[in-house]
């Protein structure tokens, strides 16, 4: 089978760590590993979640595409991609639009691109169950970048799966389908 990457994207706190788990947990698809400056949250570890990199250890990778995001630097690498692939021929990413567009361009149908949309109050209202700071959800809310990625860049229409996350299992049904035809 031709390799595949399923490209999750869309605002913060829309569900898109929660679809790259299940498709984990469900397909053995793995995700990619990617890297940032941002400190970790509770619970996030490091190689495991991303990999957390000093302003200067960042600047060391070979980036396939690289973005700020919220004050933060975030990249993912061609031998992220590469040693996921190693392990399957379907590997996901959770990225900002930004590198959507990139993974668009660089894979064309190699890479599926799920748009997740949510309300932003309700996201809001996760978030901060989720634990996030208040102040650096704030932040994080208002940040230019998190506002563009409630809505799909004129980049990338007629070319994504566009799933509201509203109820988690209606989503993951929808995800089914998906995987389901990429397969
Ligand atoms: N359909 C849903 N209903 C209720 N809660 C949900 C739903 N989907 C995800 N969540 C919860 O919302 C929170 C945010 O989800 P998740 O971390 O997957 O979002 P994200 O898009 O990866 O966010 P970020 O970009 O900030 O990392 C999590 O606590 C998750 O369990
Ligand atoms: N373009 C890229 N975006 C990335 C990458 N790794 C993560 N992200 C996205 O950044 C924001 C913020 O992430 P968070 O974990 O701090 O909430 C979110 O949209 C991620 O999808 C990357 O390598 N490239």
């Amino acid at each position: 089978m031709d390799k595949k990457v399923i490209v999750i994207t869309g605002a913060s706190g829309t569900g898109k760590t929660t679809i790259s788990r299940y498709l984990e947990d469900t397909y053995n698809i793995p995700h990619v590993i990617t890297h940032t400056t941002r400190l970790p949250r509770d619970g996030e570890v490091n190689g495991v979640d991303y990999y957390f990199e000093t302003p200067e250890s960042f600047e060391k990778n070979h980036y396939l595409e690289r973005v700020e995001y919220s004050g933060n630097k975030y990249g993912s690498s061609v031998e992220g991609l590469e040693e996921t692939w190693k392990k399957s021929d379907i590997a996901s990413i959770v990225v900002d639009t930004k590198g959507a567009i990139a993974y668009q361009k660089k894979f064309g149908d190699a890479a599926i691109i799920l748009f997740l949309k949510a309300d932003p109050e309700e996201v809001a209202d996760r978030l901060a169950k989720r634990g996030d700071e208040k102040a650096r959800l704030l932040k994080r809310m208002a940040s230019e970048e998190n506002r563009r990625d409630f809505e799909i860049p004129k980049e990338l229409y007629g070319n994504y799966y566009e799933i509201v996350n509203k109820d988690i299992k209606k989503t993951k049904d929808y995800v089914n389908q998906v995987i389901k035809s990429v397969k």
